[in-house]
Parts: C-alpha cells; sequence; structure tokens
C-alpha cells in the first residue's frame, strides 16, 4: 500500500483521481468511464468517493446475482476494481473470490433483504428529511469559528502525511508539509478543551481521570469532529476509553439534539476479535455507559440465538464478533441501518492470520462505512482490510509506541 499517492481533502473526502494513474496503469485504461461513475456517484451523494463499493447499499439487490452472504455481484466486482486501481492486492483478492469457500457463486441473492429491512428514506447519500440527518459518508471541513469553539489550549496542525511514514503530531508545525492535502488535527490536552456531553465530562472528573492520556489527546477530538480513524497503542495506555469516551458523549448528544430518533437499534457497534475480548469489553463498556442509561449488549457465538435476538434488538451499544452478528445481520434480527459509528477493535487481531468473508459480508448491512479501527499494530494488517479501508476513505491514525504518529489517506 502507498498512501502517498492517495490524495484526500479534509471533509469532502475528495480523492484526486490524476494519481491513480500512477498506480501501475490499472487506473488509466478506464478513466473515462471512472470519471463518469465518478460524476455520477457525487451527484447522488455530494461526495465524490471514488470508490463504488457504497452503490450496493444504495442501489439494493437490483442487480441480480450474489452470493451465499447475500452480497450482489457488481459489488465483489467495484471491490476488485478498486482493489486493483489501488495497490495491487487484485490477485489476492481474486483467488479469494475464486475459492469456493468464499461463497461467490451465481446464485440470486436470498431476499431483497437489505431493502426491506432499512427504514424509508433512510439512506447513505440522500439527506434524511425526517431523521434530519445524513447518512452519507460526507463530513463538512471545520469552520474557522468551530475550530476556535474547541479551545485555546490545543495545537492545530495542518498535516500532511508522507507514505506510511507517519507523522509525529506533537512536534509537527503549521508548515509541516507532506503528501496529501491538509487535514486539520486538534490535540487536546486537558478534557476542558474537549467539548464532551457535560454528563460525559462530569463522569470523568467524578473518576478523578486528571487529563486524556496522550492517545486519547488526539483522538476523542478526531472522534467528536467526525474524522475516520485507524489508531494503534500500546495495552493499558487508553485506547478503549478512547473511542467510549466520545461514542457516548456523541450518542447522549444526538438523542438531545433529535439528531438520533430512539429507535432501539444500535447506534454503535463494535466488533471484536474473540468471544473473550467481547466479554472483557462489554464489561468495561458496560460499567461505564450504565452510568449515563445507555444500553449496551454483546453478541457471540456461544449465547443462544434466541435469546441474543431479543438482546440486540433493544440496545445502544452492541459489542460482538464477526460470525454472531453477520448471523443475526442476514436474518434480520439486527437491524444495522441507523449505525452512527463502527468500531473495529483489535483490527490487528481480527486480520493478521486470515480474511475473514463474513466480516466483509456485513458492511451491506451496516449504515455506517467508515470504520473508527483500533488496533495494535496496524502493520499487522491484512492488504485485503487495508484496501478496503482505503475505498472507505479512512483516516488513519495511529500511535506505534511513541512518539504519536498519524495516517492520512
Ligand atoms: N484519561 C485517563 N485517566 C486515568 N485513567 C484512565 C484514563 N483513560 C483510561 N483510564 C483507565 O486506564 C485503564 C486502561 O484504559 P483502557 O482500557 O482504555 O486501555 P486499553 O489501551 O484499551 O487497554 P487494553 O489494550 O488492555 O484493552 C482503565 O482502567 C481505564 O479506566
Amino acid at each position: 500500500m502507498n498512501m502517498a499517492e492517495t490524495k484526500v481533502t479534509a471533509g469532502t473526502g475528495r480523492r484526486e483521481t490524476q494519481n491513480y494513474n500512477r498506480r501501475g496503469g490499472g487506473f488509466n485504461g478506464s478513466r473515462d468511464g471512472q470519471d463518469q461513475r465518478f460524476e455520477d456517484y457525487e451527484k447522488r451523494n455530494g461526495r465524490n468517493n471514488s470508490c463504488d463499493y457504497g452503490n450496493f447499499c444504495r442501489g439494493g439487490y437490483t442487480n441480480g446475482g450474489g452470493n451465499s452472504y447475500g452480497l450482489p455481484r457488481d459489488s465483489y466486482k467495484a471491490l476488485h476494481d478498486n482493489c486493483n486501481d489501488r495497490n495491487g492486492d487484485y490477485d489476492d483478492l481474486r483467488k479469494c473470490f475464486n475459492d469456493p469457500r468464499s461463497g461467490f457463486d451465481n446464485r440470486e441473492p436470498p431476499s431483497n433483504h437489505y431493502n426491506n429491512c432499512r427504514q424509508p428514506n433512510d439512506y447513505r447519500g440522500c439527506w434524511c428529511d425526517n431523521f434530519h440527518i445524513r447518512h452519507d459518508n460526507y463530513r463538512p471541513p471545520m469552520s474557522q469559528s468551530h475550530q476556535d469553539s474547541i479551545g485555546s489550549n490545543q495545537h492545530y496542525n495542518c498535516l500532511r502525511t508522507a507514505g506510511n511514514r507517519g507523522v509525529n503530531v506533537c512536534n509537527a508545525s503549521q508548515n509541516t508539509t507532506f503528501d496529501v492535502e491538509a487535514v486539520c488535527i486538534v490535540r487536546c490536552e486537558i478534557w476542558n478543551d474537549i467539548k464532551l456531553h457535560p454528563e460525559v465530562f462530569d463522569k470523568i472528573k467524578l473518576s478523578g481521570w486528571g487529563h486524556p492520556f496522550e492517545i486519547q489527546q488526539t483522538i476523542v477530538p478526531c472522534i467528536m469532529n467526525d474524522h475516520d480513524i485507524m489508531c494503534q497503542g500500546e495495552t493499558g495506555n487508553g485506547k478503549t476509553m478512547a473511542f467510549l469516551i466520545p461514542t457516548i458523549s456523541k450518542f447522549l448528544r444526538d438523542k438531545e439534539s433529535a439528531a438520533w430518533k430512539f429507535t432501539n437499534r444500535p447506534y454503535c457497534i463494535i466488533i471484536t476479535p474473540t468471544q473473550k475480548h467481547c466479554i472483557q469489553l462489554y464489561e468495561q463498556a458496560k460499567k461505564f455507559a450504565n452510568f449515563f442509561g445507555i444500553r449496551v449488549e454483546r453478541a457471540y457465538g456461544e449465547i443462544c440465538i434466541h435469546e441474543n435476538a431479543e438482546q440486540v434488538a433493544k440496545c445502544d451499544i452492541l459489542i460482538g464478533c464477526v460470525g454472531r452478528l453477520f448471523h443475526l445481520m442476514k436474518s434480520c434480527e439486527l437491524v444495522a441501518s441507523d449505525v452512527k459509528i463502527l468500531i473495529i477493535d483489535d483490527a490487528d487481531r481480527l486480520f493478521n492470520r486470515h480474511d475473514n468473508p463474513m466480516f466483509y459480508a456485513m458492511f451491506p448491512y451496516i449504515s455506517r462505512k467508515i470504520l473508527e479501527t483500533c488496533g495494535t499494530d496496524i502493520n499487522g494488517l491484512s492488504p485485503r482490510f487495508i484496501a478496503y479501508a482505503e475505498c472507505e476513505g479512512l483516516a488513519v491514525l495511529s500511535q506505534v509506541s511513541k512518539p504519536l504518529s498519524l495516517y492520512i489517506k
């Protein structure tokens, strides 16, 4: 993967397509067609993602053939194309999709599943008048007044990254220039500088947590400001709270502002690599979330499926393992079309051994397409996952050890 070749403009997620010309020729041949597709895509969604992977969710199952996971055939093709354009992982993917175990065949999809479960008008790429929220991935650029409102004691750095070398956020100066376009990053050294929900702020103060840990100083504001991130850090450095604090804060805010219609469906899904990890995270999240009356549930193979289906039908934050989550989504017992925050915890453990096709097959069911990912070794992530993350315009935030490093794609 050569992240230096991807240009993303903060806020719009616009990729500068001419860069793809340097990607081994894969893009050149079909440039006109691609540009047309981007244009159409932009018209539909107000955003040029350079990726059609999301289209299967927008278009529903209108294209016929699918696979045993219920993905329409075009989605696979789009993923092939995207990966071919991006980083040479095409061969790996093709092997995977040609592998009968991956379930890619010419069967019709089981049902018009996604369209059946989603809410009317609840569709990415549209303004949803009844919910007053956008379901596409558009991120408005942060205005100067918004930046000013966050507080004075923080470092603003317009950062550009160079490939996957990363940037020391602490030392980067305003004039630091890198290979991709500027993305505004805020680092808040004290809790007051992060505009958390007051209840969350009070709870943190009650817990006696004087300052955000270093990883939290950047990640919490990033998530609060709707950036998509990938981070890595050592055990115990506060990663879990780095995503739980802003998730809960945003949930409470959205509920109060009516940006979140109370649906009983999960606002946030956290995908974990193992059952053990799921249970640990569930306990930790429940302890914190109970304080705010937020319902946390878990989903993994050993829980009775009927009982589990009832549990996940009424929760705000759902933590689960891939197999059970996919099962519940496919059977419509879990409706993930309202998910606003998606977290993949310990992503390296989820992907470093093998790719689980069920992981990718889940995404047609989930409304939130951009990932907030925490792991301990980003370098260990599978090329297929990185290709997928690139398709989604993912900004990558990473703490290898120290200093804090930032990757923006
Ligand atoms: N800002 C903070 N100030 C003080 N304590 C904190 C802060 N953030 C988290 N903690 C506490 O530090 C401990 C470790 O935090 P956390 O679980 O978020 O780390 P982690 O990196 O996710 O760990 P692991 O990799 O083991 O899952 C927890 O007990 C948590 O309550």
